[in-house]
């Protein structure tokens, strides 16, 4: 085939994706590897500057990286850790606070750059995420919040007037504390709330392997029903665990469908949503097919 029908080809195989997902809410948790490296965020911000224009209603959910211990070890405060878990304390949890901010800031500035209207905000704001104090095994761990409620409203308003929102995972309880989220657990419950057609999470991993030591083992698509039974059978490691109740959870509340992709792949979400075979694990409700063959 020539070069030039080559092209033509890539290109009209996005052509039923993008009528498909248009004006649909897509939901990105945006965190590990992809935005510590400077090409990967720019790789990232541009694809989801590119749903945007093509008609789709991404939202982006961010974590601080490691940019929010690099700043605790900075101002000189020792981290403190119960169970294998940071203990947010007020000054942690100050901290956190402003990198989230600033990183939230940073991606609305390359936002921006490519044209397209971006607005960072917390869950404080509009009531976004409300939340509990969480403890671990019974212990004390400071301010880390579980999500009670979360009030969507402010997000549709952002989406109506065309904004791109740009959400980190800090939220209020019920006396108006502060508390620091889990990022991946911000994006599940935005997504399950404004009924997202999609949630993808950028990981350090290729997807959801059948086999968590065989990196080839990458699980392409995935009913709920087998990621319920991977889970039981103890094939599933220890860091993709929680992300994969996640997803279930996300599944099982009105989320079409969920992609776990390898945030170190440059424009892993194009691939992912644009083409038929993607390159991640797409996670699918019960009895759903794929959307198209493949020809
Ligand atoms: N990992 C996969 N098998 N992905 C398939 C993706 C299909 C389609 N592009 C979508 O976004 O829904």
């Amino acid at each position: 085939m020539n070069t030039y029908l080559e092209k033509a080809k890539v290109l009209i195989e996005a052509l039923p994706y993008i009528q498909r997902f248009n004006r649909k809410i897509i939901v990105v948790k945006y965190g590990g590897s992809a935005m510590v490296d400077e090409e990967l965020k720019r790789s990232v911000i541009q694809d989801v500057t590119l749903l945007k224009l093509v008609g789709f209603k991404p939202i982006i959910v961010h974590g601080g990286g490691k940019e929010i211990s690099r700043w605790v070890s900075k101002v000189g405060m020792e981290p403190k850790f119960i169970n294998g878990l940071r203990v947010t304390d007020k000054e942690t949890m100050e901290i956190a606070e402003m990198v989230l901010g600033k990183v939230g800031k940073s991606l609305v500035q390359l936002v921006e750059g490519l044209g397209v209207k971006a607005v960072s905000l917390s869950g404080k704001d509009g009531g976004l995420l409300k939340v509990e104090k969480k403890y671990s095994k019974g212990e004390d761990i400071g301010f880390v919040g579980e999500i009670t409620d979360v009030d969507p409203q402010i997000l549709y308003d952002l989406l109506e007037k065309d904004f791109l929102p740009i959400v980190c995972p800090v939220g209020l309880d019920k006396d108006f504390n502060t508390y620091n989220i889990n990022a991946d657990d911000a994006a599940c419950a935005i997504a399950r709330a404004v009924n997202a057609e999609k949630l993808a999470f950028l990981t350090d991993i290729e997807g959801v392997r059948r086999d968590p030591e065989d990196p080839k083992s990458l699980i392409s698509e995935l009913h709920v029903k087998e990621a319920r039974e991977l889970i039981a059978n103890g094939n599933i490691g220890g860091g993709m665990l929680p992300k994969l109740n996640n997803c279930i959870d996300a599944i099982e509340n009105g989320v079409s469908r969920v992609h776990i992709l390898d945030g170190r792949i440059a424009h892993c979400l194009l691939l992912e949503i644009f083409t038929n075979k993607g390159i991640g694990t797409a996670i699918l409700g019960e009895g759903e097919e794929n959307y198209y063959d493949g020809k």
